[in-house]
C-alpha cells in the first residue's frame, strides 16, 4: 500500500489516508496439488503507505476476518489461501513499513504490477481530511484502481479489495496472453476511460 504525500498534512493529522495495494503481476504457478490437478496461484501483495494508515488493520482483517484495534510495528510477511472461484489462491502479503509515492512507484512498477490505492478508516467521516473525489482523481491520474473501506467495520469490503487485485492480475497475464476475454475488455475499457470502485 503506498500513501501518497500530496495528500497528507503535516502534521500528520490525516485520518482519512489514501493507500495502495501494489501486486506483483506474474502469478507464480507452483507444482500440481496432492489432490488432483488443480494448479495453486500465488499472488505477491505489498502493503505500502505512511505510518498508522492501517495496513496491518487491513492485512488481519483480510487473514483472521477480525479487527484486533492494535497491531505493533513490525514489518512481516503473510501467506493466506482464499478461494476464488473455486480455486486456491495463496496471497503472500508484505505488510511493510516504507511509505512510497503512488506516481512514482506507478513509473517504476507499471509494466509488472497491479496497483490499487485504498482509503482507509472509512468510517471515521467526521474526521476526514481527504474526500473520496481526491482519492478517486489521484487514482485517475495514476491509472489505479480505488477502494474506500473501513478494516474496523466490514471484513467485505477489505475482501472486495485483495480479489479486484487478484483480478486485475489475472487480466493482465491474459491481455499479455492475447486471451482476455469479453470482460477483461471491458474492465481494460473502463481503466481508461475511467473507474470507480468504492466499497
Ligand atoms: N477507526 C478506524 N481505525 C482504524 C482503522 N484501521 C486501522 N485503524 C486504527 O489505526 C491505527 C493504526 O493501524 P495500523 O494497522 O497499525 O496502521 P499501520 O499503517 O500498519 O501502521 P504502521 O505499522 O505504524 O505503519 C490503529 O490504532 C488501528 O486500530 C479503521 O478502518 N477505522
Amino acid at each position: 500500500m503506498f500513501s501518497t504525500c500530496s495528500l497528507w498534512d503535516s502534521t500528520n493529522r490525516l485520518y482519512y489516508p489514501p493507500m495502495v495495494v501494489q501486486v506483483k503481476s506474474r502469478i507464480r504457478h507452483s507444482s500440481k496439488t496432492m489432490e488432483g490437478n488443480q494448479q495453486k496461484v500465488e499472488a505477491n501483495v505489498l502493503l505500502l503507505g505512511a505510518e498508522n494508515v492501517g495496513k496491518s488493520a487491513l492485512t488481519v482483517r483480510f487473514l483472521t476476518r477480525r479487527f484486533i484495534g492494535e497491531y505493533g510495528d513490525i514489518e512481516s510477511i503473510y501467506s493466506h489461501t482464499d478461494k476464488i472461484d473455486g480455486r486456491d489462491i495463496c496471497f503472500n502479503i508484505w505488510d511493510s513499513l516504507c511509505p512510497q509515492c503512488i506516481r512514482q512507484a506507478k513509473q517504476k512498477l507499471a509494466s509488472t504490477a497491479q496497483i490499487i490505492i485504498v482509503g482507509n478508516k472509512r468510517d471515521l467521516q467526521h474526521r476526514r481530511t481527504v474526500s473520496s473525489e481526491e482519492g478517486r482523481l489521484l487514482a485517475l491520474s495514476a491509472d489505479c484502481g480505488f477502494f474506500e473501506v473501513s478494516a474496523a467495520e466490514t471484513y467485505h469490503g477489505v475482501l472486495m479489495v485483495f480479489h479486484e487485485l487478484f483480478e486485475l492480475i489475472r487480466e493482465a497475464r491474459a491481455l499479455k496472453k492475447g486471451t482476455a476475454g469479453f470482460k477483461g475488455i471491458v474492465r481494460s475499457m473502463s481503466a481508461v476511460f475511467g473507474r470507480k470502485r468504492t466499497e
